[in-house]
């Protein structure tokens, strides 16, 4: 399953946030989407998950135009881990992650061994197991985070859109989870923005800024002091560590 999107227009108040974005999340591995803050990532990201509708171009899941399918059928291909995600204060982190089989089943049925163990395999690996029963309401913001991972991952999507997912993690965490990201069988599409982390972890870089999407290509062909000073008005050199391909970035402070 791919999704793709073709010169896409997203607007607010008039102004265009997304302005004729073209890029394809093909079925395995990592896309990073990079870009200063304001730059219309997290616009983005939405207009792809089919939760805002393009105002111009197409989303299409598999050829499909995305605006023509029925919510259900695209939430059992699709998950959206949000960035600042939220959900009923009287839940568990067992029963957060439990919505993510929402869309596999129907009202009348029985709760499955598949639905089990969808929830235990996604609180194992984001190492949640220990706090299933806690509440919601008492979590910290980095457990909040990875359950709210948890949940898209029992929703078992073919396709997998994060908002700065490591924004709450400590640098373990942070680690942990974009090594899963790397190893889900799943495409994926991640905002984040630690550029070297993009770098390591990403297949593929997309860089964004006022609404546009301005590169797109493997990180050593992204990653580079020229684009970092364009895009972030920030100097920096960019050398790949001894023995290695991907590139680190040093910013000159
Ligand atoms: N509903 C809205 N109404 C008005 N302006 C909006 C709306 N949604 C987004 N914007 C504006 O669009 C721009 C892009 O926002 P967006 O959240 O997509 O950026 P981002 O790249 O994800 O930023 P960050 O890195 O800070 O999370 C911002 O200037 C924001 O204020």
């Amino acid at each position: 399953m791919t999704l793709e999107c073709r010169n896409v227009v997203w607007r607010a108040d008039g102004r265009p946030i997304v302005d004729g974005v073209s890029l394809s999340i093909p079925k395995r591995g990592v896309i990073g989407l990079v870009g200063p803050n304001g730059s219309g990532k997290s616009s983005l990201l939405r207009v792809l998950a089919g939760l805002r509708p393009a105002h111009g171009g197409a989303v299409l899941l598999d050829g499909q135009l995305l605006s023509r399918m029925r919510r259900r059928q695209v939430a059992r291909s699709l998950a959206f881990v949000a960035q600042h995600a939220d959900t009923g204060t009287e839940l568990s982190a067992h029963e957060v992650v439990m919505l993510g089989r929402t869309p596999h089943r129907s009202a009348w049925a029985a709760w499955s061994k598949t639905d089990d163990d969808a929830i235990s395999s996604a609180l194992r690996q984001v190492k949640m197991e220990h706090k299933a029963a806690q509440a919601w309401s008492t979590l910290s913001g980095g457990e909040r985070q990875r359950v709210q991972i948890a949940r898209a991952l029992a929703q078992k999507p073919e396709l997998l859109l994060l908002d700065e997912p490591t924004n709450h993690l400590d640098i373990r965490h942070q680690i942990d989870l974009l090594h899963l990201l790397r190893n889900l069988e799943c495409g994926t599409i991640v905002a984040l923005h630690d550029l070297d982390h993009a770098a390591a972890f990403c297949d593929r870089i997309a860089v964004i800024t006022d609404g546009r999407l301005i590169a797109e290509g493997t990180p050593e062909t992204v990653i580079t002091p020229d684009m970092i000073a364009r895009v972030f008005g920030v100097e920096a050199t960019v050398h790949p560590p001894s023995g290695q391909r991907r590139p680190r970035v040093s910013f000159c402070l």
